[in-house]
C-alpha cells in the first residue's frame, strides 16, 4: 500500500515520465534521472561563498574544492626553505645564460618582437602534411598572437622536400627568403626574429638559417616554451615549465657536437653539464612531491565522493568557457590565447537533479609539439584522465576541427594506455562548440550522422558564449554521470525529523521533499544516491525497524 501511494506521489510529480519502480516496504521508487529534474533545472553557480552561509556541509566543500586549486604545496604545509629553494629553481641566472642560447628564450618575455613566420610544409609523397598549409600557417600565426607583444610582421608557407635535411631550404630557395627578409629590413621593418613553425630544428639547421637571416631563429618548441612560461601561474605549472626544456638544451648541444662546424656557441662547461643534470634531479624530485600531493587530493575527493568531470580539447577550443558556461564562476577568465590554462583546476557544479560535480578545466592539446614538451604536462591530465566523465570540446568554427578532433583522440587513446581506467565510449561527451560562428550548425549533425557513429559518440552542438545547447549538454552530463557512478534517483519516505533524513543529506543528494499525502509524519525525499549507499540506508534504517 505504501509503495502505491508513492508511485501515484511520483506519477502525479513526473507526468509522463517513464518512471521505474522497486517496492522496498519502507523505501519506495526508483526512478532513473531525468524526471523530477525538469521541476527545478534551474543552473546554480556553486562557487559564491555567500550561498555557504551557516551550510556546513557546503562549507566543507568548498574547502575541499579550495585545497584541490591550491597551488602546491598549501601554503601552511610548506616551509620557508621549501618555498626558497623552489624559487631558486626557477630563478637562475647561470641556467638562464644557457637556456637563452640554445633557445633564445629571455625573461623579458614581454619584450616588443618583431616576427617574421616561415611555416615550411611537405607539398608532395608518402610524408605529405595530412593538414593544409594554410591551416599550419594560421596555427603558426595564433602561437606568435599568444605573446601578447609580439607582432607579426611577415608570414609565409614554403614548400619543402623533407624537414630532415640538414639544410631545411634548398640554397635557391634560402637565398630568396634571405633577400625577401632583407628587401622588408630595408624599408624600415624592424625585424627581431626568425619563427621557422616546425616542432624542433636541429642545431645546424638553425645555424645555417641563422647565418643566412642574421636574426635569431626560434622553431616551435621554443616559441611554445614562452608561452608556457607566460602562462605559468602555479609553482606547479612553472617547474613543470623550466622541466620541459631541459630535453630541449640537450639536444641542441648533441646536434652541436654532432655537426662538424660546431661554432661553439652553446658549448657547455662541465660545470655548466654538472648544472643542468643537477637542476634537472631536484626539478623531478620537486614533481614527484607534487604527483604524491596531487594523488592525496585525489584521494581526498574519491573519500567525499564527488563525481569528476574533465573537460580536455584542443587547445583554444574552449575548454574554460564551457566550464564557466556550466558553473557561472565569474573568476573563470577564458582568453583567446594557445595555452591559456595551464594548471588543472577543479569547479564546483551542480547538476539539474542538484548532484554537485567538479569540472576539471585542463591544458590543451596541440599538434606538432615535441613530446618531451608535453609529457611534462601529464601529470597535470592525470587527474582528468581518471574522471567519470570526459567532455571534449571541439572548436567547430575551425577550419582544422576534423584534425583537432582526431589528434586530441589519439593523444587521449595513448594517456589511457597508460593509465587505470579505459576508455570506454560512455565515459566521453563529444561537445561541438562555438557553434554561434557556424554559419549554418544543421549541416555539423548531418555530417555527423554520417559517421554512423553509436548514440554515445553523438556530437552535442553548443555555443559556450550564447550558451545555445548548455543546458541540453547538462542534462546529458547528468545522465553519464548517475549511469557512470551507479547513481539512480529515488523517492524514499522517511519519517519526519528522524535520523534518516539527516543521514540522506549526508550521504545522497537531496533534491526535493514533500509531506506524503497518505501520512502526515512521514516526508517523500527525492534524493540521488549510489547503490552501495541505498544498501547502507537499508542495513542502517530499514532492518533495524523490521
Ligand atoms: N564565439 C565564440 N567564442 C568562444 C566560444 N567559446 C569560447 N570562445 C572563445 O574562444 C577563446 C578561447 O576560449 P577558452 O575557453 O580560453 O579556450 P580553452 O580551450 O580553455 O583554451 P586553452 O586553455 O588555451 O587551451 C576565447 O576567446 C573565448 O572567448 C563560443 O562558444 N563562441
Ligand atoms: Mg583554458
Amino acid at each position: 500500500m505504501l509503495g502505491l501511494s508513492v508511485r501515484s506521489f511520483v506519477r502525479k510529480v513526473c507526468a509522463n515520465n517513464a518512471v521505474q519502480c522497486y517496492q522496498l516496504k519502507y523505501l519506495a521508487v526508483s526512478t532513473r534521472c531525468n524526471t523530477l529534474s525538469r521541476l527545478n533545472v534551474r543552473r546554480e553557480k556553486y562557487t559564491d561563498a555567500s550561498k555557504y552561509k551557516g551550510g556546513k556541509l557546503a562549507g566543507q566543500r568548498q574547502k575541499a574544492i579550495a585545497s584541490d586549486n591550491d597551488q602546491f604545496p598549501a601554503e601552511d604545509d610548506e616551509t620557508l626553505e621549501e618555498r626558497n629553494n623552489r624559487a631558486e629553481l626557477i630563478d637562475d641566472r647561470e641556467y638562464d645564460t644557457v637556456a637563452s642560447s640554445a633557445m633564445h628564450v629571455t625573461k623579458q618575455i614581454l619584450n616588443v618582437q618583431h616576427v617574421v613566420i616561415i611555416q615550411p610544409y611537405i607539398k608532395w609523397g608518402p610524408r605529405k602534411n595530412p593538414t593544409k598549409p594554410e591551416l599550419l600557417l594560421q596555427e603558426a600565426e595564433a602561437l606568435v598572437r599568444s605573446l601578447p607583444r609580439w607582432n607579426i610582421e611577415l608570414s609565409m608557407k614554403i614548400p619543402v622536400e623533407t624537414l630532415d635535411k640538414r639544410q631545411l631550404f634548398g640554397s635557391g630557395k634560402l637565398d630568396e627568403l634571405k633577400n625577401i627578409i632583407q628587401t622588408r629590413q630595408e624599408s624600415g621593418t624592424p625585424l627581431t626574429c626568425v619563427f621557422i613553425s616546425k616542432g624542433t630544428l636541429t642545431y645546424s639547421q638553425k645555424q645555417t638559417l641563422e647565418q643566412a637571416f642574421r636574426l635569431p631563429v626560434m622553431d616551435r618548441y621554443s616559441v611554445v616554451v614562452q608561452i608556457l612560461r607566460l602562462h605559468a601561474v602555479s609553482m606547479e605549472a612553472k617547474l613543470q615549465v623550466a622541466l620541459a626544456e631541459l630535453p630541449y638544451i640537450w639536444s641542441q648541444v648533441k646536434d652541436q657536437e654532432g655537426s662538424s662546424k660546431g661554432s661553439g656557441r652553446i658549448f657547455l662547461s662541465d660545470s655548466q653539464r654538472q648544472m643542468l643534470q643537477l637542476r634537472e634531479r631536484k626539478l623531478r624530485n620537486e614533481l614527484t612531491a607534487i604527483r604524491s600531493h596531487r594523488e592525496l587530493l585525489r584521494n581526498r575527493r574519491r573519500q567525499k565522493n564527488f563525481p569528476v568531470v574533465a573537460v580536455v580539447g584542443y587547445t583554444n577550443a574552449g575548454k574554460t568557457s564551457l566550464i564557466k558556461a556550466l558553473t557561472e564562476e565569474q573568476s573563470l577568465q577564458p582568453r583567446d590565447q594557445l595555452f591559456a590554462t595551464l594548471d588543472v583546476t577543479a569547479h564546483a557544479g551542480l547538476l539539474p537533479c542538484k548532484l554537485e560535480v567538479l569540472y576539471m578545466d585542463t591544458v590543451g592539446f596541440m599538434a606538432d609539439i615535441p613530446t618531451g614538451l608535453i609529457e611534462c604536462f601529464v601529470a597535470t591530465l592525470e587527474d582528468a584522465m581518471l574522471a567519470d566523465v570526459i567532455v571534449h570540446v571541439q572548436d567547430m568554427a575551425h577550419d582544422n576541427c576534423t584534425e583537432q578532433r582526431a589528434h586530441v583522440e589519439r593523444t587521449l587513446g595513448k594517456l589511457m594506455h597508460n593509465g587505470e581506467r579505459s576508455l570506454s565510449p560512455e565515459r566521453i561527451i563529444n561537445v561541438g562548440n562555438k557553434i554561434d560562428l557556424v554559419p549554418d550548425p544543421t549541416c555539423l549533425v548531418i555530417e555527423r550522422e554520417g559517421d554512423k557513429q553509436p548514440d554515445y559518440g553523438r556530437l552535442h552542438l553548443i555555443s559556450s558564449q550564447t550558451l545555445v545547447g548548455v543546458h541540453e549538454l547538462l542534462l546529458e552530463v547528468e545522465r553519464r554521470v548517475l549511469m557512470v557512478t551507479g547513481r539512480q534517483r529515488i523517492v524514499i519516505r522517511v519519517p519526519m525529523g528522524g535520523a534518516e533524513m539527516a543521514w540522506l543529506y549526508k550521504n545522497g543528494a537531496v533534491t526535493e521533499t514533500a509531506a506524503d499525502p497518505d501520512n502526515a509524519e512521514r516526508l517523500l525525499v527525492n534524493v540521488v544516491i549510489t547503490e552501495a549507499k541505498l544498501q547502507q540506508f537499508r542495513h542502517l534504517f530499514i532492518r533495524k525497524r523490521n
